[in-house]
């Protein structure tokens, strides 16, 4: 049976030219003689309307160039279908695509796109959203509610908000964890719920996570040392006791004493008390690196 792609395009996913990418996968499936379908997403209801494409036809794939959100919204709209997914990183956040090893190069990444190398990995259910690496509540989430709102954007928009971030916040705060039976009360400035080890920036902040091993870790960051912060968002980071309590689990309950920022994957989701997070019962076929 000849196979069928389906190729989703966020056109101004990381604010860039896509038309090089979009020419590389064309010729890309012609050589291998490829059905490609391509959907360019418009910002509106486009999970609904990728839903309803991959009713209609039988694709063995979907690529996609874009950022994290885009990959969420696709795989929301796979559902529990037999489809494999590969990611064309090109959003101004790829935190999905650094957890895969999918490299920079174009060549690189067709290589994987197009190849057979996959991994079976878990999906996690944040306050009822897909998230795919990592969740969190405290000071990073506050960062990107920041970022979001300024006009410098790429690492540097991101690195320029810590400062003010961190002397208006309300860090640190009381966080009570509810996992595997047990109750935690801690003093914390982040609260990871991590699928994956590393944030988009590249810090492995979850050294120990895999994403297909079928549990998430909850770290609770504890010291509030902002050279300790930002060595954490873009370098090593201390596994000392003193600076972070890992618990691995399958289902948890995180609450807070405040309204903390909140983010999915790189996305603010406002301030919340309380999240609720489990390991999804359904898996995501993905392309990956190695
Ligand atoms: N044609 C379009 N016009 C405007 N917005 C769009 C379009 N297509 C998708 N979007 C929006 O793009 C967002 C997803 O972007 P994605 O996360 O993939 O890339 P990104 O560059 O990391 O984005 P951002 O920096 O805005 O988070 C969604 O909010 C979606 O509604």
């Amino acid at each position: 049976m000849r196979k069928n792609i389906l190729f989703v395009i966020n056109p101004i996913a990381g604010g860039n030219d896509k038309e090089e990418i979009i020419e590389a996968v064309k010729q890309r499936a012609e050589a291998l003689m490829v059905a490609l379908e391509i959907y360019k997403t418009t910002g509106e209801q486009d999970g609904k309307r990728i839903a309803k494409i991959i009713e209609q036809s039988n694709f063995s794939r979907i690529l996609i160039a874009g950022g994290d959100g885009t990959v969420r919204e696709v795989v929301d709209a796979i559902k529990d279908k037999d489809i494999l997914v590969g990611v064309l990183p090109c959003g101004s956040a790829n935190g999905l695509a650094t957890n895969l090893d999918i490299p920079d190069d174009l060549e690189g990444q067709l290589k994987i796109a197009f190849g057979e190398a996959f991994m079976v990995m878990d999906i996690l259910e944040v306050n009822g959203q897909t998230c795919l690496h990592i969740a969190d509540m405290g000071v990073n989430a506050a960062l990107i509610e920041n970022y979001e709102e300024s006009d410098v954007r790429g690492k540097l928009g991101y690195l320029l908000q810590t400062i003010p971030t961190l002397a208006q916040s309300k860090f640190p705060f009381f966080v009570h964890v509810e996992a595997n039976g047990e109750n935690l009360r801690e003093k914390v400035i982040l609260v990871a719920i991590a699928n994956a080890k590393k944030f988009g920036t590249g810090a492995n902040i979850n050294p120990t996570g895999f994403m297909d091993d079928e549990q998430f870790e909850i770290l609770l960051f504890k010291n509030f040392d902002i050279a300790e912060i930002i060595k954490t968002f873009y370098g090593d980071i201390s596994q000392s006791k003193e600076f972070v309590t890992t618990i691995k689990t399958t289902e948890a309950s995180i609450k807070c004493e405040d309204s903390i920022p909140f983010q999915v994957d790189g996305e603010f989701m406002g301030h919340k008390k309380v999240v609720h997070a489990k390991i999804r019962p359904e898996k995501l076929k993905v392309l990956c690196g190695s």
